[in-house]
């Protein structure tokens, strides 16, 4: 059986929590973008001896954001629910880590997939649809991809489609195994009908099967070529 991903997917409400982000370079700008991209009213401390102008201009624009400009201390961790390392200093790091796991908190470390508790995921957005992609570590590009093909073939109107079953949703009557049995049937073309496997979907998986096929196999024979 193939290696398994045997990390626990799940959406946190990052909004009623409170983020300490250390390091305010370019990694530490990623880290907090990717967490207002998707929850934009969190509460989030950015300890660091510098922040990126950048970085500055996005704290500017939210109000839920605190800069503090001074080395990472212990007691930061005091009014954190969770913690991103993102400075260049991995001795900080594996510091902050274990002060973190002293107290039970979750930590990101920047480029150390080690010293993680939870990894960001490529994420796909229409509307209230979110799509979070993992390959457990092993290639971000390929989630990135992944992402973008998703993006490219789920279609604009699911939006719509959530806004109208949260409405149906609201006037189904009946036990709970009625209200399933509507929502399937209602559903069904969605999952089995023409929007199963469309064109592009079906022609990206050929390509990208047949590309990484044709990388794999020229790295090979590059890497392990015999000496001449
Ligand atoms: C483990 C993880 C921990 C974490 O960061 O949470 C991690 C770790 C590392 N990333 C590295 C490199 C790159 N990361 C990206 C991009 C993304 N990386 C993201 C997540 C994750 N990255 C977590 C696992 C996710 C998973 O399971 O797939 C994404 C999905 C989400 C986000 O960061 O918001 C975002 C894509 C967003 C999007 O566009 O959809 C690119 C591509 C690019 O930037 O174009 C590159 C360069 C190319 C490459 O290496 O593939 C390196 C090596 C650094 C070095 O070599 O110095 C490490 C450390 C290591 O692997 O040792
Ligand atoms: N920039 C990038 O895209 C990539 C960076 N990396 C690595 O990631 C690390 C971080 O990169 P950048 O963000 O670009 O670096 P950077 O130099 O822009 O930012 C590091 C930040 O950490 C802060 N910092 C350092 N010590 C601190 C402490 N004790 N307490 C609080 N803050 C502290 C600094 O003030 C600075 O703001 C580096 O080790 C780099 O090699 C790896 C891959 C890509």
């Amino acid at each position: 059986m193939p290696a398994q991903n045997p990390l626990f997917p799940a959406f946190l409400k990052l909004e009623n929590l409170h983020v300490l982000l250390v390091g305010g370079g370019n990694v530490g700008l990623e880290k907090l973008t990717a967490i207002l991209r998707s929850s934009p009213e969190t509460a989030v401390t950015i300890v660091s001896f510098s922040f990126l102008p950048e970085l500055r201009e996005v704290a500017a624009r939210h109000h839920r954001i605190r800069l503090v400009e001074r080395g990472w201390e212990e007691t930061d961790l005091d009014a954190a629910d969770i913690v991103f390392a993102a400075t260049d200093d991995p001795a900080l790091h594996r510091r902050i880590k274990t002060a973190a796991r002293a107290r039970r908190l979750l930590v990101n470390v920047a480029d150390t997939p080690d010293l993680c508790d939870f990894y960001l995921s490529s994420v796909v957005q229409k509307g209230q649809l979110k799509v979070a992609i993992s390959t457990n570590g092993k290639s971000p590009t390929v989630a990135k991809r992944v992402r973008a093909m998703l993006e490219e073939t789920l279609p604009e109107e699911l939006d719509e489609v959530l806004q109208q079953m949260t409405v149906i949703r609201g006037r189904l009557a009946g036990d709970f195994a009625a209200k399933v049995k509507s929502l399937n049937a209602v559903t069904a073309e969605l999952a089995g009908g023409k929007a199963y496997e469309s064109p592009a979907t079906k022609r990206w998986r050929r390509v990208a099967t047949g590309a990484l096929l044709t990388a794999g196999t020229l790295l090979a024979t590059r890497l392990f070529r015999r000496p001449e």
